[in-house]
């Protein structure tokens, strides 16, 4: 009996200047997702590593709602037991309802014979980060695919610009261990904003995207910056500015909100200073009562979604 295993890996939404429509996949963090026909027209999820709380039902885990899209789009029923092995903690803001619904994707496009795009991938994985949350974005999902940076170009039919990345960028990522979910982290947004801050953010965005083309380091750390979802969700993170001050002082090109929080993520370029920023990390969590995680992780093209 055939069976398939994918990994995905986790992401950095949003990366300060592109709420909803960029992201960038990480290294040797994510989750595995292995399938096989079970000889029914249903999909049965049969076991979850490391994620006890997560649902078992096939109509709300995400990889079973990818699944399922998949196959009304093929009208083809074949169906799937899934065994998901989780790499780390849901409501993370690194992306794990994502890399579970990109895994899911790529491993069924795989066991059909490879029938859809990439692009029609990440639509589908995007249909499960709907049924996680609320909302089909795909700034968790396309990185988590496609690998590298990745910007939405245009949502009806989906298209992406995989961006170039600038040499030896490391970025390091602390996770406090408290719950924030994507939908309660959204739910705090305002609807409407003043032109000038669209404007201002606007620029940033677009001198993010030269300083790739440019690849102008000094560039790429001037827009960094996120005027628009920062100062409303910043409050849901504990010692934000603190970290965000100390991190900048020490050198690193951008601190920001990986996706909807609560972890924070610091961009460095050079192995070596990433000792420094977790250090940094640490001293001022250790200030506190919370638990958490460091994960440091190259960000280059080399890192999307792969059969194992
Ligand atoms: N396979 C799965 N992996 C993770 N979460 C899943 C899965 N299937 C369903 N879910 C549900 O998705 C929701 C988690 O989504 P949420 O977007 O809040 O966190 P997240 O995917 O970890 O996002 P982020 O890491 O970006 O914060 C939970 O309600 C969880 O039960
Ligand atoms: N762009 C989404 C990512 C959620 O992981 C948000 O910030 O809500």
């Amino acid at each position: 009996m055939k069976k398939v295993t994918a990994f995905a890996p986790a992401t950095i939404a949003n990366f300060n200047v592109g709420f909803d429509f960029l992201g960038v996949a990480l290294q040797g963090i994510g989750d595995e997702v292995t399938m096989s026909f079970n000889g029914t027209d249903s999909n049965t999820i049969l076991s979850i590593e490391n994620g006890a709380d997560l649902p078992m039902e096939a109509a709300k885990n995400c990889c079973s709602v990818v699944v399922r899209c998949m196959q009304e789009e093929l009208q083809d029923f074949k169906g799937v037991d899934i065994h998901i092995k989780k790499g780390f903690a849901s409501g993370s803001g690194l992306g794990s309802s994502s890399a579970s619904s990109a895994a899911a994707a790529f491993a069924y496009n795989d066991i059909m014979g490879e029938p859809f795009t990439k692009n029609q991938l990440v639509y589908f994985a995007a249909q499960g980060e709907k049924a996680a949350c609320g909302s089909p974005h795909v700034d968790n999902v396309a990185p988590s695919i496609i690998g590298g940076m990745v910007m939405q170009k245009a949502s009806d039919p989906a298209d992406f610009i995989s961006l170039p990345i600038l040499p030896d960028l490391y970025a390091v990522l602390l996770y406090p261990q408290i719950m924030v979910k994507t939908s309660d982290s959204r739910s705090i947004l305002k609807e409407t904003m003043a032109v000038r801050t669209a404007s201002e953010q606007i620029g940033y965005m677009g001198s993010f995207v030269s300083s790739l083309y440019l690849q102008d380091v000094a560039l790429f750390k001037a827009a960094m910056q996120d005027v628009v979802i920062e100062p409303m969700r910043s409050m849901l993170i504990p010692k934000f500015a603190e970290m965000k001050a100390a991190v900048l002082d020490q050198g690193a090109l951008a601190f920001g909100i990986s996706g909807s929080g609560p972890s924070v993520f610091t961009v460095v370029q050079g192995k070596e200073m990433t000792e420094k920023i977790q250090h940094c990390h640490e001293t001022i969590y250790n200030t506190t009562d919370l638990d958490y995680k460091v994960y440091i992780s190259p960000i280059n093209a080399n890192s999307g979604a792969i059969i194992l």
